[in-house]
C-alpha cells in the first residue's frame, strides 16, 4: 500500500461551510462481578456516545464481549440514534465494551473506516477506539508494513490496532504483555491519541504522553448510592466507565478523574489500576489541546479540575479587558459563544441580551459554492431579535472565527434589523496554522486571517465597526486561571494559533 501524503489524507474532508470539524469521541464500560453480567453495558455505551455526539457525527460503532474472544459488534455511518436500534442493541450482550463516534481525519468517511477496529491477534481479540491523529503516521505505516503486516485501510486508527499486535521489543517471557505492547506503541508514536483498547476481559484507557486529547474515568453506581467527597469509599460499584468527556457521565455514572497524560489505566471487573505513566519525549512539554476549551467540548465537561464553561467565561472577561468598547448590549453567536458573552458582559458592565436566536433543527451546513447561498445558510441558522438590535450599539461575541463564512452574513442580518453599531469580539486568537492532531482545520488559504492584512481590513470587508480577537497570552491566562496550583504540570497546545507544534511537524508538509 502506498504512503498517503497529508494533502491526500485531507482530501474530501472539511466539507462544512463553517467552523472547525473533525475530532472523535470514545466511550467504554465494564461491569463489576457476576460475569457474564449481560447487564446494560451496550445501552450504557450507546447513551454515552449520544452524549459525545458533538465530537463526531459521521459514523459510530460499539463492540462488546461477554468475557470471551467472540466479540459482538455493530457499526455504521451516521448519528448514534440512526445507527443503533433497540434490535441492534439487544444483540450486543456483554460484560464490557467500547464505542466510538467519528469525524474522519486520516481516511475517508466511509463504512470501512468506522471504529472501533477489531483484529484477532495471537493473544486473542483486540478492539480499538481512537480519538486523535498520528503525527508520524506515514513513518509508522512503513514500519508496520516492513514487519510483514498488511493493512486494509488508510486509517491511522487501524494502524494503531496493528502496531499493538506487534511483539514488544523485549519479547513476552510470561505470556502476552499488553502493557509492554502499549508502551511500545507510545514510543513508536507519541502523538496524538486517547484510546479505549478492549481485550476479552479488560479495557485499557490510554492517553498519549503529551496529553493532547482528553480522556476521563467514571464509576457506575448502584441505585440510591452516592460518592462521598468524590470518593467511592465502601460502595460496591456496578462498573466503570471511560469517556472522552465527563459530560457523558449521566445520572447513574459519576466522574472520578482524568486519565493523566501518558497514563495506561487497566479497567477490569475488579476496578481501575494505573499500570504506567509514560512521560513526553525529553525536552517536550505537555500539550493539551486548548481548543477543547474554546470550542470542541461541551460547556459542562471537566478538564484539569475545572469546568469548560468557567474557562469560556474567563476568556470573555479577558477579552473585555483587552478590547473594551462602548455599547448598549452584549450578545453571542449561539451556542459556543454564549459563555464568553456572559464573561464579557460581567467584566464590562454592559447588559447581556439575546441578539440572535438559533434554529436548533439546523445541523452542520455544507459548503455552498457562492456567497448568496452561504448567506442563506446563515439566515437559516440565525435570526436577529429586533427588540435587542434595532437602533442599538451592539457587541457580538463568537468563540472563534475560522473561514469567516458566518460573521459577514450575520452582520448583514443585524444591519438589516437596524443595528446602529456592530462590534465583533472573538474569544480566541486568529487561527493561522494547520492541526495535525485530530482536528481538520481548513487549508491555509481558507483561513480568513491568512487572507487579510489585519482586523481593520477584516472589519471593512464584513461591514463591522470593529473586530478584535483575544490574545494568545490572554487565552492561556484564562485557561490556567482556575487550575489548582497542586496540579503537577500543565501545558497546552496552541499550534494552530502560534505555529509552535508540541511534537514537531510531520515530514511531508503540503498543507
Ligand atoms: O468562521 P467560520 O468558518 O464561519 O466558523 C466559525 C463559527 O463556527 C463555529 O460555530 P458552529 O456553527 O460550528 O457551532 P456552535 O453552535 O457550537 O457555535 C464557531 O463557533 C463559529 O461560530
Ligand atoms: N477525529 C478523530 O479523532 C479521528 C480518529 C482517526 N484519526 C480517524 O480518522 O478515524
Ligand atoms: S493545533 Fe489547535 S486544534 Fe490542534 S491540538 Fe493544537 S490547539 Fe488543538
Ligand atoms: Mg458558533
Amino acid at each position: 500500500m502506498e504512503i498517503v501524503e497529508w494533502k491526500d489524507r485531507r482530501k474530501n474532508r472539511g466539507i462544512t461551510d463553517s467552523g472547525l470539524t473533525h475530532e472523535c469521541g470514545v466511550f467504554g464500560a465494564i461491569g463489576n462481578k457476576h460475569w457474564p453480567c449481560n447487564s446494560e453495558i451496550a445501552q450504557f455505551i450507546c447513551i454515552g456516545l449520544e452524549a459525545l455526539q458533538h465530537r463526531g457525527q459521521e459514523s459510530t460503532g460499539i463492540v462488546v464481549s461477554e468475557g470471551t474472544n467472540d466479540y459482538h459488534y455493530h457499526k455504521g455511518m451516521g448519528l448514534v440514534k440512526h445507527v443503533f436500534s433497540n434490535e441492534s442493541i439487544s444483540k450486543l450482550t456483554g460484560s464490557l465494551g467500547i464505542g466510538h463516534t467519528r469525524y474522519s481525519t486520516s481516511a475517508k468517511s466511509e463504512q470501512v473506516n468506522c471504529q472501533p477496529f477489531v483484529v484477532h491477534s495471537m493473544h486473542g481479540a483486540l478492539a480499538v477506539a481512537h480519538n486523535g491523529e498520528l503525527v508520524n503516521a506515514a513513518i509508522l505505516r512503513k514500519q508496520v508494513l516492513d514487519r510483514g503486516v498488511g493493512l486494509s485501510t488508510h486509517s491511522d486508527s487501524e494502524l494503531i490496532t496493528q502496531a499493538l499486535c506487534l511483539n514488544p521489543p523485549d519479547g513476552e517471557v510470561n505470556g502476552p504483555d499488553w502493557p509492554a505492547r502499549i508502551r511500545h506503541l507510545m514510543q513508536l508514536a507519541p502523538l496524538s491519541y486517547s484510546l479505549c483498547l478492549m481485550l476479552k476481559d479488560k479495557i485499557y484507557a490510554v492517553r498519549d504522553p503529551y496529553g493532547n486529547r482528553p480522556l476521563c474515568l467514571g464509576v457506575i453506581l448502584p441505585p440510591n448510592q452516592e460518592l462521598i467527597n468524590g470518593e467511592i469509599g465502601n460502595i460496591q460499584p456496578e462498573g466503570w466507565v471511560v469517556s472522552s468527556e465527563s459530560c457523558a457521565f449521566l445520572s447513574v455514572t459519576r466522574y472520578l478523574r482524568e486519565v493523566l497524560p501518558g497514563e495506561i489505566v487497566e479497567m477490569t471487573h475488579a476496578g481501575l489500576k494505573t499500570i504506567d505513566i509514560v512521560p513526553p519525549p525529553l525536552d517536550k512539554s505537555l500539550a493539551f489541546c486548548i481548543f477543547e476549551y474554546v470550542y470542541f467540548a461541551r460547556p459542562n465537561s471537566l478538564f484539569e479540575g475545572q469546568e469548560v464553561y468557567a474557562v469560556r467565561v474567563h476568556c470573555g472577561m479577558q477579552l473585555a479587558i483587552e478590547h473594551p468598547v462602548e455599547a448598549d448590549m452584549v450578545g453571542s453567536v449561539p451556542e459556543s459563544g454564549n459563555a464568553a458573552a456572559f464573561g464579557y458582559a460581567q467584566q464590562s458592565g454592559i447588559p447581556l441580551g439575546e441578539l440572535l436566536t438559533k434554529n436548533s433543527y439546523v445541523g452542520r451546513t455544507f459548503i455552498q459554492p457562492n456567497n448568496r447561498l452561504r448567506q442563506m445558510n446563515v439566515a437559516l441558522k440565525f435570526s436577529p431579535i429586533l427588540r435587542n438590535v434595532k437602533g442599538k450599539k451592539i457587541i457580538l461575541i463568537d468563540d472563534s472565527i475560522v473561514r469567516g463564512n458566518t460573521v459577514g452574513p450575520i452582520i448583514k442580518l443585524l444591519r438589516r434589523a437596524g443595528a446602529k453599531e456592530v462590534h465583533i469580539r472573538v474569544a480566541s486568537p486568529p487561527l493561522k496554522y494547520p492541526c495535525f492532531m485530530g482536528i481538520n482545520i481548513p487549508t491555509k488559504d481558507e483561513l480568513i486571517m491568512n487572507k487579510l492584512k489585519n482586523t481593520k481590513e477584516f472589519a471593512k470587508q464584513v461591514d463591522a465597526d470593529t473586530i478584535e480577537y483575544l490574545s494568545v497570552d490572554g487565552l492561556v491566562k484564562a485557561v490556567r486561571k482556575e487550575i489548582k496550583p497542586t496540579t503537577k504540570s500543565v501545558g497546552h497546545c496552541t499550534a494552530c494559533l502560534t505555529g509552535e507544534y508540541p511534537g514537531g511537524l510531520p515530514q511531508e508538509l503540503d498543507w
